[in-house]
């Protein structure tokens, strides 16, 4: 018998067997410790002064865990990017604390903030940001020679994978102005995921894409959650992209109106999570039941 602790943060597949179970080979799925990697409490956020000030947050508090997808939704102007920029340590809010993989980021310094951010954070904006100069492969290849120091060789070989995951391998010698839209949305994932962050924060990245291209997106970035542990949250106006995720956050005038789990369909190999330490608790993963992997954030 295997320890489970050797198992934490690598893939196994748990396969149901008459009752028993026995554990084998690599296979993605998530197991995370039921503790939020993210928490906003009580944030105020208000921009002008004077008698032109106004509060966009208005004291949200909320959790969000590990291997998650959370949609952040809301009618326009309810403060849903404010949010987002102030959960991920790009706005400061006026009051009010974010705690990230038990840190308090507004109490970083600059320094300290910059390299948390580089560490754990990535970002995927509608205008994509791409370097209009570099080819697909470069703009992955640049985020890990720059963020982790990261050796051309061992850096060309992940970004490869990663775009190979993306279904872009026959893109990557592309720059951005030969590229569709989808393409180039992509291959801006591609750079958020390549670095395998703990936080994935999307501003609409669906908006500008048609439904087929937005699937794909919102696929990779479940993807990203479920497989990698990742806490992914994501600001959206649609509709459709609710049945991908595990959590929607409603916001209007500022304030947290509901938080709905979506639900996911029974996980069948229970015997897969038995003799689990208590800390840790399955996510159900759609369309297949016998897929577990055990994540720790804070390794
Ligand atoms: N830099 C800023 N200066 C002044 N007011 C701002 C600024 N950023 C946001 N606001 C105001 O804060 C409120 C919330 O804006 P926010 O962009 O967070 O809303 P949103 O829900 O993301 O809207 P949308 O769905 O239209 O993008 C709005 O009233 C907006 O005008």
């Amino acid at each position: 018998m295997i320890p489970l602790s050797r198992y934490l943060g690598r893939l196994f597949r748990g396969e149901a067997d008459g009752g028993g179970l026995s554990l084998v080979q690599d296979a993605p799925a998530v197991i995370c410790r039921r503790e939020p990697a993210l928490a906003g409490v009580d944030l105020f956020r208000s921009f002008g002064s004077g008698e032109t000030r106004s509060y966009a947050l208005k004291g949200v508090s909320a959790d969000f865990q590990p291997g998650e997808l959370n949609l952040l939704m809301g009618p326009s102007g309810s403060g849903k990017s404010t949010l987002l920029a102030v959960l991920s340590g790009l706005l400061r809010p006026d009051t009010g604390t974010v705690g990230a993989l038990g840190r308090d980021v507004w109490r970083m310094g600059e320094d300290e903030m910059e390299r948390f951010r580089l560490r754990h954070c990535s970002y995927i904006f509608q205008g994509y940001n791409l370097f209009p100069a570099l080819t697909a492969r470069e703009q992955l290849e640049i985020v890990l020679k720059w963020g982790e120091g990261c050796p051309a060789r061992e850096a060309r070989c992940r970004a490869d994978r990663v775009l190979g995951q993306l279904g872009l391998s026959k893109k990557a010698h592309l720059r951005p102005a030969e590229m569709s839209g989808g393409e180039k949305q992509r291959v801006a994932i591609g750079r958020a995921l390549v670095k395998n962050p703990s936080f994935v924060f999307a501003d609409e990245p669906t908006s500008a894409l048609d439904w087929e291209n937005g699937e794909q997106v919102i696929n990779l970035l479940t993807e990203t959650a479920r497989e990698n542990g990742a806490m992914v949250l994501v600001v959206t106006h649609d509709p459709r992209l609710t049945p991908f995720a595990d959590r929607v956050f409603e916001l209007a005038d500022g304030q947290l109106q509901s938080e709905t789990e979506i639900e996911t369909e029974s996980f069948e190999a229970e015997a897969c999570v038995s003799g689990l330490p208590s800390a840790y608790e399955h996510t159900p993963l759609r369309n297949n039941s016998l897929r577990v992997r055990l994540y720790d954030p804070q390794e």
